[in-house]
């Protein structure tokens, strides 16, 4: 197939249970990544030298816990998600490992060959979200086009998707005229 293959899911990471593994900076911004996105996201830091930085970000959020332990102290089938970011080749391979044994999906930083899943650039304007991927090609590029589409998106996008959602709400009758309705509304809306 042709370009891009991976399947793009947004995830409810409050419901779900998230293992990151190390705590340097690395770790960090995968912490920050995720809470960044919701301040509820259940997390669980793990490693045996924690940076204090680390400790400062997490002392605000109550969903995250961490733990001064080997990445092998712990019960993994608490765990859904592991992100792994130790830096280290071989203990990344035996994560990789015990993320298969307990069916987590794994993402290693710096390691595609080890990820089921890649991170991506995320665009937030009120509820909506935009994820971009280039396949693991080039983040930098996924980082630049972050920035134009932070850029150009209207500052009233939330407000024209709460129009929307009363709208919606309003609307009787089948699927079909249903979005029939919509579909009119919103014609003329992104020109
Ligand atoms: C495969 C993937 C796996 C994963 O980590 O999930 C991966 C892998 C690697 N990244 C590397 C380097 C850099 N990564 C960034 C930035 C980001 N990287 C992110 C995701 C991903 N990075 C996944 C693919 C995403 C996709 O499909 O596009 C973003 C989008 C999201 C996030 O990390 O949260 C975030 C931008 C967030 C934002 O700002 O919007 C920058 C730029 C910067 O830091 O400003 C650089 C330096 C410049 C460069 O190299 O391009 C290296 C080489 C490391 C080395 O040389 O040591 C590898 C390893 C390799 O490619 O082999
Ligand atoms: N720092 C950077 O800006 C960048 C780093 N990288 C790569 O990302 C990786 C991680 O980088 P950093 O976070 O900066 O490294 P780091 O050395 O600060 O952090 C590694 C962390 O892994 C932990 N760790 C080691 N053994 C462990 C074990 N058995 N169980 C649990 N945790 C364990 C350590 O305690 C430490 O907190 C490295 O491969 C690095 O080359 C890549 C691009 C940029």
């Amino acid at each position: 197939m042709e370009g891009n293959p991976l399947f793009p899911v947004f995830l409810k990471i409050d419901q779900l249970s998230v293992l990151v593994v190390g705590g340097g900076e690395i770790a960090l911004e995968k912490l920050e990544a995720l809470i960044k996105n919701d301040p509820k996201a259940n997390v669980t830091l793990i490693s045996p030298v924690i940076d204090s930085e680390v400790k400062e970000f997490t002392a605000s959020y109550s969903s995250v816990k961490i733990l001064e332990k080997e990445f092998d102290q712990i019960d993994y089938s608490l765990f859904n998600i592991m992100i792994g970011a130790t830096g280290d080749r071989n203990i990344n391979i035996q994560l990789r490992d015990k993320a298969k044994q307990y069916n987590l999906l794994v993402n290693i930083a710096d390691m595609p060959d080890l990820c089921d899943f890649y991170l991506g650039s995320t665009v937030k304007k009120g509820d909506l979200k935009i994820g971009i991927s280039t396949n693991g090609k080039s983040p930098i590029l996924a980082r630049r086009m972050r920035e134009v589409l932070e850029d150009i998106l209207p500052d009233n996008t939330q407000s024209i998707i709460d129009n929307l959602k009363s709208i919606r709400d309003s609307l009787t009758g089948s699927f079909k005229e249903k979005l029939k309705t919509l579909d009119k509304i919103t014609e003329n809306l992104i020109k």
